[in-house]
């Protein structure tokens, strides 16, 4: 009875429990399997919009400082890890960096080793005012720690393969842009001074002025003139309405002016420089619409064994010359097809490699090339332009792109040459008396549909003092 009468509260107990709370007929450990599910699902919903967050406000930052009236290009981010931005180094066994298509690991800790050993003496440096360098000034670390706020997110321009760009406004009131360099743990200060040396007495209206550097601990900068009016690609693909702003007219004063600055860079200097990672990106532009090439001499103020430099070395998917990108030999003619892929860009508008562009239209120079051959030149005008080119501009420009892009580099203008085409009124029609040495037996179809007149009314590479000067 007594079992019975007990079996019977349990029942009943039991009932009680099951009529208030259902599921405790499930098993305990169905309970407290089913409960740790639900706290690792809500905690995996926490972590995803944390990280969600974090991306949107980092894609923010990149466009902060555009201001409304510059348009905004989207980036894809192509950095794994964020290797520049923080002033105070953490130490990190490796790196992963996607630049240009390319993938490099880096070792970091060994470059921070080297970099610590070799630039203890500078550590005990302390100076807080900018020195004069006699072409330029060294900056203590504490003057452009304060220019751009700390080093702020909100003082970043932008960020590219040479690290994170920064708005600055030093004490004198001067704005500056200071780029803070991803590579600067392997380079002594001597070193590094005088490769920058190098730059900072290159001057030309058409390239970004380096104004000083700073050298400190780690910590290596430099600091530029800050071009006002964004760069080229912003302007070319960025949102600009119906209509560009870029008239055919102003496309064409950017090109002559970037022809020029890599004039300079190739002819007028000696030894010379090859900008190695002409495109539009690197076309700063003033309010004006003057081009300030910018970027030039970097790859080698840092070093030519560094990882970050062979990649560097590779340019930028889309503008690298065929034989740079098999051998990896690089000479000035590099520079000449990456500004005629430039120049195809300012004409049609279009990005040098796009996978959402239909098939035959991805690789701006073959759709290019198929255009012209197939005489439909006029087509291949950005149609943002409002009012076209004459047909005689149009052709000039045409010409000049398919010149500076022949497959025999030997065959590709110099560019003082480039200049003088794109300047000369008169090019391509001129009747011109060609050294014999300067014809071309065998010249592209494309260019033979562009015209059938002589190619190019042109000088010899030889360039006189004058001719340089007229670069400037
Ligand atoms: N002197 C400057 N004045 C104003 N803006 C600048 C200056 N230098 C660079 N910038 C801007 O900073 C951003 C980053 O420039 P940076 O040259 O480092 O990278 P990038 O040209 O985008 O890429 P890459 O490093 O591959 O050439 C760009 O938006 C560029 O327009």
């Amino acid at each position: 009875m007594s079992v019975s009468g007990d079996n019977g509260s349990s029942n009943s107990l039991q009932q009680k429990l099951n009529s208030k709370i259902p599921f405790l007929s499930l098993k305990l450990y169905v309970l407290i399997a089913i409960l740790l599910t639900c706290v690792a699902f809500v905690s995996f919903l926490i972590c995803l919009c944390l990280c969600m967050n974090k991306n949107s406000r980092k894609r923010k930052m990149r466009v902060k400082h555009s201001s409304g009236l510059i348009p905004l290009v989207s980036k894809e981010i192509v950095e794994i890890k964020d290797l520049g931005r923080n002033v105070n180094f953490e130490k990190q066994e490796s790196k992963v960096e996607k630049l240009g298509g390319e993938i490099v690991v880096v070792n970091v800790e060994a470059e921070q080793k080297k970099s610590e050993e070799e630039s203890d003496d500078l550590s005990t440096k302390s100076s807080d005012v900018s020195v004069d360098v006699g072409w330029g000034r060294w900056y203590s670390l504490r003057e452009l720690d304060m220019a751009t706020h700390g080093f702020a997110e909100e003082s970043v321009i932008g960020e590219g393969g040479y690290g994170v760009v920064y708005r600055g406004v030093l004490q004198d009131g001067s704005v500056v842009a200071v780029k803070n360099l991803l590579n600067n743990k392997g380079q002594a200060e001597k070193e590094f001074k005088v490769e920058v040396e190098a730059i900072g007495k290159v001057r030309h209206k058409n390239l970004v002025g380096l104004i000083g550097y700073c050298a400190e601990g780690a910590q290596r900068m430099l600091v530029y003139e800050y071009v006002d009016n964004g760069n080229l690609e912003q302007w070319l693909h960025g949102d600009v309405g119906a209509v560009s702003p870029l008239t055919w007219d102003i496309r064409m004063k950017i090109a002559i002016g970037t022809a020029k600055a890599l004039a300079y860079l190739h002819e007028g200097l000696e030894p010379k420089v090859v900008h190695r990672d002409v495109k539009s990106s690197n076309i700063l532009l003033d309010r004006k619409w003057n081009p300030k090439v910018s970027d030039f001499g970097l790859a080698k103020l840092l070093g030519s064994e560094a990882s970050y430099v062979t990649t560097r070395v590779m340019g930028t998917f889309g503008y690298v010359s065929p034989e740079y990108a098999s051998t990896g030999m690089l000479n000035e003619g590099s520079d000449v097809y990456s500004f005629g892929v430039l120049l195809m860009e300012i004409v049609t508008g279009k990005s040098p490699i796009d996978y959402s562009r239909p098939a035959g239209e991805m690789n701006l120079v073959d759709w290019f090339k198929g255009m012209v051959a197939s005489r439909r030149g006029e087509e291949l005008v950005d149609p943002l332009i409002e009012v076209p080119p004459s047909p005689r501009s149009l052709k000039r420009a045409l010409l000049v792109c398919l010149r500076c892009i022949d497959l025999d580099a030997h065959k590709r203008p110099k560019m003082g040459q480039i200049v003088h085409m794109l300047e000369a009124d008169d090019f391509p029609f001129r009747a011109e008396h060609r050294p014999t040495q300067d014809k071309d037996p065998h010249p592209s179809h494309e260019a033979e549909a562009v015209s059938t007149k002589v190619p190019y009314p042109i000088k010899h590479a030889g360039v006189a003092n004058a001719e340089r000067s007229r670069w400037r």
